[in-house]
């Protein structure tokens, strides 16, 4: 757009109601295409292979606006280390506890969640006479917290047992904080951080050295980075767990939530999908949790799950942002040092010319047959060295949640709802609720 190359002033406006991603996706990219200068330093791609070129092949690091998401400018995390050989340090030394290995550790911690949710659920159906109609939306989202507060703070925050705890509001009021703070610096000596988060995770980080724990958690698994020579402080602990609640409780939750949503709105992939986990955990009790090992090769599940991924990235609005470290050649377009090189994540996921004609539509039977998809066009968890560290922890809990609530219960959707998405950081429901008729089976 011809402003656009003039001011960020009308880019920002757009993202005033957290409907960027709309104007982007059904405007912009129909409008003018794969390659897009949406601010006068902002270029938006959403052609698979300069994506590849952009994340994988030239490893662009992120841009200047992650800064923003520091809890101060000098402090980087994993998420918001620009420099190349800080974030290699920092990602090796915290790799070993998402690896595929430390997994089945963690897979205790979901399971003491997820009983709390079908605790919760069973009380509301014996409470409503054998039915009851539940906000999926906030108990997904509460046991993804509580998830990460049984991983990285010590235990669960028990929100979907008692609807609330000051933790996961105080942590996103600390994220406002930092974005307040970056887009009026002169506010900033009165913009301070809540000690609350501090005090409460020092505190942890106290009892657990006195217990000498054999919790062998995501915490437990930073605090023992102190005998590798790059192993973190007590405040970088702070500041590494906090960042773990936010990139990995919404994104996860946001993801279960839309899928919960698709399968009750396409009966036939219900029953398909019920079949197959039923199958797979027949002579297992519907209270049991089933282990990780039971489900993860499920191809229709994992189908499922790959297809929620597919239609409702987390990167709705825009995908990674990079930086061009010197001048660049990008689909044929000189790119200027300096450039915000934006990967556009939702139109590689719904683009005709990659996924067929039904591209839009919710098909999990396509990842049935892998090698008739186009590669390089799926990245919900982005690509190359700066890819989401948390894909396995995300998987297994998407896979937990979905199998347990669906060999428990019978959904029934209920129809007229909103479904609007919103995105300021990561997407959500405008309405923040999205009501589901749940009973047992039998
Ligand atoms: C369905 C769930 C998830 C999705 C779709 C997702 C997606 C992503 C994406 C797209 C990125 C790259 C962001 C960028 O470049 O701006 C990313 C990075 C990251 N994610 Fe996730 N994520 C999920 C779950 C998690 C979980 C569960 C955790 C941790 C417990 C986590 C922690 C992180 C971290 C720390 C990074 C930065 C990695 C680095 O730069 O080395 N994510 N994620």
């Amino acid at each position: 757009p011809k402003v656009s190359h003039l001011t960020k002033f009308y880019i920002g406006v757009k993202q005033i109601n957290g409907q960027r991603w709309k104007w982007l996706q059904n405007e912009i990219v129909p409008k003018y295409g794969k390659i897009v200068r949406v601010s006068p330093d902002a270029v938006v791609f959403s052609d698979k292979d300069i994506v590849k070129q952009i994340l994988v092949t030239n490893e662009l690091p992120k841009n200047k606006n992650y800064e923003r998401l520091r809890i101060d400018e000098k402090y980087s995390t994993l998420f918001t280390a620009r420099d190349k050989e800080i974030h290699k340090r920092r990602r090796r030394v915290l790799s070993p506890a998402f690896s595929i290995k430390h997994l089945s550790s963690l897979e205790p911690f979901m399971h003491t969640c997820i009983n709390d949710l079908i605790a919760k659920i069973d009380g509301k159906i014996s409470k409503g006479g054998g039915k009851a109609d539940i906000n999926i939306y906030l108990l997904i989202q509460y046991n993804a917290l509580d998830i990460i507060g049984e991983t990285a703070f010590g235990g669960s925050f028990k929100l979907v047992t008692n609807g609330n705890h000051p933790m996961p509001t105080k942590v996103f009021s600390e994220l406002r904080r930092r974005v307040m703070r970056s887009l009026f610096p002169f506010f900033k000596p009165f913009l301070k951080q809540d000690p609350y988060l501090i005090d409460f995770t020092n505190k942890i980080i106290k009892q657990r050295r006195q217990e000498s724990s054999q919790k062998k958690d995501l915490l437990q698994m930073m605090l023992d980075t102190k005998k590798h020579e790059d192993g973190l402080t007590d405040f970088e602990i702070y500041d590494q767990s906090i960042e773990f609640l936010i990139a990995g409780s919404d994104t996860t939750s946001f993801t279960a939530t839309m899928i919960m949503i698709m399968i009750v709105k396409h009966p036939k992939v219900l029953e398909k999908l019920v079949k197959e986990i039923d199958e797979a955990l027949a002579g297992i009790g519907s209270e049991e949790i089933p282990t990780h090992d039971q489900i993860k090769h499920l191809p229709y599940l994992n189908g499922v799950i790959n297809e929620g991924l597919r239609l409702f990235p987390t990167s709705r609005d825009f995908g990674p942002g990079k930086e061009a470290t010197e001048d660049l050649i990008l689909g044929g377009y000189f790119i200027p040092k300096g450039t915000i090189v934006i990967s556009n994540t939702l139109a590689l996921h719904l683009s005709k010319e990659y996924w067929g004609e039904d591209s839009k539509d919710f098909v999990p039977e396509r990842w049935l047959k892998p090698e008739k998809l186009t590669p390089d066009c799926f990245i919900p968890f982005s690509a190359g060295t700066r890819n989401c560290i948390g894909i396995n922890f995300a998987w297994m809990e998407l896979r937990l949640t979905i199998a347990t609530l669906l060999h428990r219960y019978n959904f029934k959707d209920i129809k007229n709802q909103e479904i609007e998405l919103l995105q300021f950081i990561t997407p959500s429901l405008k309405s923040k609720k999205y009501d589901l008729t749940v009973s047992m089976r039998n």
